[in-house]
């Protein structure tokens, strides 16, 4: 805390601990509108370009997936972290922010922040949609990149907690659309204070800001291909249900307040205002088989209109989400922007998904499907770079469904944090007879998951139960009471009302009130509704669409409506389970999702990024001790730095420290065979050692062990050998580069001394050009210093065991190499053959022997492209020679 605070004040907001990274918000920028695009003005701590330079490095080194894992409690900056993460990422291997990947992307976020974040009681721009970024990076270049996105908060899109203002884009829209737009969006004379759903005022100051977000959004939407107009439609007739309230009325038939306004939704939504006020207020049941209508009461028919409204909302986002994905990258070389299907791997792994309440824990799916889909898991995300930043541990009041997920979310962040940091490093010393001097004392979180999502007695599972008998929330209270009597994480927040329940989570205590448990959890749109979509009754094809799978599952069948219901929010499936119900409920769903992630996340190797916010009232520069020091015990840094200083938290097998370490002892002295690995291994320690303790005077004979099948090391001598390797590599490169070039220089010589003489022919010119520019010399061309490639090489093994990989094919018949084209193409035009170019390199380099000696400088006639790969024929004062292509330039209007 103390280093945390002196760090803090001399404004280094990032620590490691180890290779794990402290971010600290200090809120320098508050307002930021968090999108990719904002953080190109922003600089970049060395730090966090350093993990991503490391996920980098360790994928192309071992092609392994990388997963930069984001977590904190809300308002910590993990959003305004992934950003800044992603930007460098896309410096490092994706070709910075000029490339097409980069536009779409940040115009994705863009979309999606506006659609996405709301203000809440601890942090005005929270984000209410989980995200996990997956770019796929093939040998170091950005291949593909797709937005994984986690929403639940569906419930607040129609109702606000106090204290929140609800989803940014509502604000944004009525500031931001002129006044002819909204008259004929229906939306003229609407305020955000007349709007049911925007209840919580703002300011004038947001209402500019607001109006600014609204353009950028339009033209990022622009950008993504995504007609504005029919978005806007639908946000439109959400904002537009907020003013209608039905009432009970003198006859059969509801009344309806703010009629005018339904009409206006219906034209939106393109439907007749009778059909919808149908589908609102009318219920089909399915009597044994007999068909029968009834009408709805008022309360009824108020949450169907609510029903409709989250529908419209989260369908909308994820068309979005999926058009994002699904774009193709324009004439880029890079690849193309996940052009593939919109089943991500996170769908396919649904299919046969159990619930798992803990990473790798037990779930009763055979062993055999179960290898099978996480073999397809691997080799789908084999080789990306993910960044999760999921939803932050948050205690509002009051605590609904949805905050028990964002919290279950939050817990199981932090066991996959305890897995990997403590309980692997601790079992694994225990199990090769390591005895560790430093004991580790972390606080397992396995009790609170497991109370919330064990299989049968889990609140979640009780939920589902509760809802399938029909229960209410406060039979479903007082069960759960009973099952976890003495479960020291569930408490009674002795309160008169009896629909509270208290969980005592890793980062506080939290009081839920169940009463909307329920309904939340159903999640479900009756049949009466969605038909008003169908294509014959609606002539907005958009809103068809958002309903799609479901119009179709309905109309595949005669009787429409019959009595059924569907999910609010979009799923896989549509299946009904016992022929009316959806097959899931939303926390099955969700948990279903996590699960699928967590299988993801394990195939991967991690990169923790822990933030932590500075104070609770959002302000610039202001480290608060007790919201900072609740944080630390949270996240246990404290057990993380015991680690990190006494333990071993890292653990190599013989071979990779071997193979990774053995250039730093002496040659001659290791064995280098299978059998004396270990000796290898001790023999590379001794010396490393006894290098340091000579340059540094320090004692570090503990910092390693040798265990069974393991080399285990502290957190001190990784960091040491990592920087000897790093010193020795680049003396030997330089000794090599050095070698290299001295040779070659010699070689060339006699070229060098006709190239003069070619020079001496247009001496008086070039000192006229020198004249005119002032006497500045032209730049010396760089030193040629590879070695042309080996002949017979067709092409590189690695690269054909990568594309087999990556595209599932049998490596023992790789596919054909591509002949050479007749063709190139420069700018945007096709060039036939024959062309002349200029020599930009004397070719070859070293003279060339008795044969032909292309100087630079002279133009030359390109007859086609060469059999051997990267090369050029060019024919030459009766010679025919096969030249790289980077020796000659195109250059047009040239004769020979
Ligand atoms: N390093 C930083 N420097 C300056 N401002 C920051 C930094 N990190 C975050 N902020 C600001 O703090 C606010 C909260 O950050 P952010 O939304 O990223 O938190 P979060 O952890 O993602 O929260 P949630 O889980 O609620 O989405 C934002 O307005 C952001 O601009």
């Amino acid at each position: 805390m103390k280093c945390l605070q002196a760090r803090f004040a001399a404004s280094n907001f990032y620590t490691n601990v180890g290779p794990i990274l402290l971010c600290v918000n200090a809120y320098r920028d508050v307002g930021n509108s968090l999108t990719l695009n904002s953080t190109r003005s922003l600089p970049l701590s060395p730090q966090l370009n350093k993990v991503v330079q490391e996920a980098v490095r360790q994928q192309s080194e071992t092609g392994y997936p990388q997963a930069i894992i984001l977590s904190g409690t809300s308002g910590s900056g993990k959003s305004h972290a992934s950003m800044l993460l992603l930007r460098q990422l896309f410096a490092v291997a994706g070709g910075g922010p000029e490339t097409d990947a980069f536009k779409h992307l940040a115009a994705a976020f863009t979309v999606l922040r506006s659609l996405g974040s709301a203000k809440t009681a601890t942090n005005s721009e929270s984000s209410r949609i989980g995200q996990f970024i997956e770019v796929q990076v093939t040998d170091g270049a950005l291949y593909r990149t797709k937005i994984h996105c986690y929403f639940l908060d569906q419930t607040r899109v129609i109702r606000p907690l106090p204290g929140e203002k609800n989803y940014h884009i509502f604000y944004q829209i009525l500031a931001g659309l002129s006044s002819e737009e909204r008259a004929k969006l229906n939306l003229e004379g609407c305020s955000p204070s007349t709007l049911r759903y925007l209840q919580h005022g703002d300011t004038r100051q947001d209402v500019t800001e607001d109006s600014l977000r609204f353009q950028a959004w339009k033209t990022c939407l622009g950008v993504l291909g995504i007609p504005f107009l029919d978005v806007v439609r639908v946000l439109a007739a959400v904002l537009l249900l907020g003013n209608v309230q039905f009432i009970d009325g003198n006859g059969l038939e509801v009344d309806v307040k703010g009629e005018t306004e339904l009409n206006a939704v219906a034209g939106l939504l393109g439907v007749s205002g009778a059909a919808l006020f149908r589908g609102l207020t009318t219920r089909t049941h399915n009597a044994r088989g007999q068909l029968v209508k009834s009408v709805c009461d008022a309360n009824m028919s108020n949450m169907t209109r609510d029903c409709l409204a989250k529908a419209l909302y989260c369908r909308t986002v994820a068309t979005i989400v999926r058009r994002a994905n699904s774009l193709k990258r324009l004439g880029s070389t890079l690849g193309t922007l996940s052009s593939d299907s919109n089943e991500s791997v996170h769908n396919q792994a649904e299919i046969a998904s159990q619930h798992a309440s803990t990473i790798g824990g037990g779930t009763n799916a055979g062993s055999k499907s179960m290898a099978a889909l996480n073999n397809a898991v691997k080799h789908a995300t084999d080789g990306f770079i993910g960044i999760l930043d999921m939803f932050g541990f948050e205690d509002p009041k009051p605590s609904q469904l949805e905050h028990l997920c964002i919290n279950l979310c939050a817990e199981t962040m932090q066991h996959f944090y305890n897995t990997h940091i403590f309980k692997s490093s601790i079992e694994s010393c225990r199990d090769e007879g390591i005895n560790c001097e430093v004991e580790v004392d972390y606080v397992d979180n396995v009790p609170c998951i497991d109370l919330i999502s064990s299989l049968r007695t889990g609140l979640l599972s009780m939920l589902d139960v509760e809802c399938s008998i029909r229960g209410t929330a406060e039979s479903y209270v007082s069960k759960m009471k009973i099952q976890h009597k003495h479960n020291s994480r569930l408490f009674d927040p002795k309160s008169l009302e009896s629909r509270l329940f208290g969980i005592q989570h890793f980062a506080g205590r939290v009081i839920y009130d169940a009463s909307g448990f329920l309904d939340t959890n159903k999640d479900v749109v009756p049949d009466d509704l969605v038909a008003v979509f169908y294509k014959h009754n609606c002539n907005f094809g958009f809103a068809t669409h958002l309903f799609g799978s479901e119009l179709k599952a309905l109309y595949s069948i005669e009787n429409v409506p019959r009595g059924i219901s569907f999910r609010i929010s979009p799923t896989s499936h549509t299946d009904l389970l016992n022929g009316d119900e959806p097959v899931s409920t939303l926390t099955q769903d969700f948990h279903t999702r996590l699960d699928n992630l967590l299988r993801t996340l394990v195939h991967a190797r991690p990169h923790f990024v822990r933030c932590i916010r500075s104070n609770s009232q959002e302000s610039s520069n202001r480290f608060e001790r007790t919201t900072v020091m609740r944080q630390i015990r949270s996240l246990q840094i404290l057990e993380t730095v015991n680690l990190m200083a006494g333990g071993f938290p890292h653990r190599m097998r013989f071979k990779a420290f071997n193979t990774r370490y053995r250039l730093l002892a002496p040659f001659p002295r290791l064995q280098r065979t299978e059998e004396k690995l270990m000796e290898d291994c001790n023999l590379i320690l001794e010396h490393v050692i006894e290098l340091m303790s000579k340059e540094q005077n320090v004692h570090v004979a503990t910092n390693w062990a040798i265990g069974k099948r393991h080399i285990f090391l502290s957190e001190n001598i990784r960091q040491h050998l990592e920087k000897l390797r790093t010193e020795t590599r680049q003396k030997s490169a330089v000794l090599i580069q050095a070698t290299w070039r001295g040779y070659r220089f010699r070689c060339r010589w006699a070229t060098i001394r006709r190239e003069k003489e070619l020079q001496t022919s247009t001496i008086n010119q070039s000192t006229i050009t020198r004249a005119t520019n002032n006497g500045a010399r032209p730049r010396p061309q760089p030193i040629a210093g590879t070695p042309p490639p080996d002949p017979n090489e067709k092409c590189d093994n690695k690269i054909i065991q990568q594309t087999c990989n990556l595209f599932g094919l049998d490596l023992e018949r790789p596919p054909p190499v591509p002949p050479s084209r007749s063709y190139t193409v420069a700018g945007n035009t096709k060039l036939g053959y024959p062309q002349t170019r200029i020599m930009k390199m004397t070719y070859p380099e070293d003279g060339g022997g008795d044969g032909a000696v292309l100087l630079k400088g002279e133009p030359v006639l390109v007859v086609g492209a060469s059999p051997k790969r990267g090369h050029l024929i060019v024919e030459h004062k009766h010679y025919t020679l096969h030249v790289p292509f980077q020796y000659l330039e195109l250059k047009q209007n040239v004769n020979i």
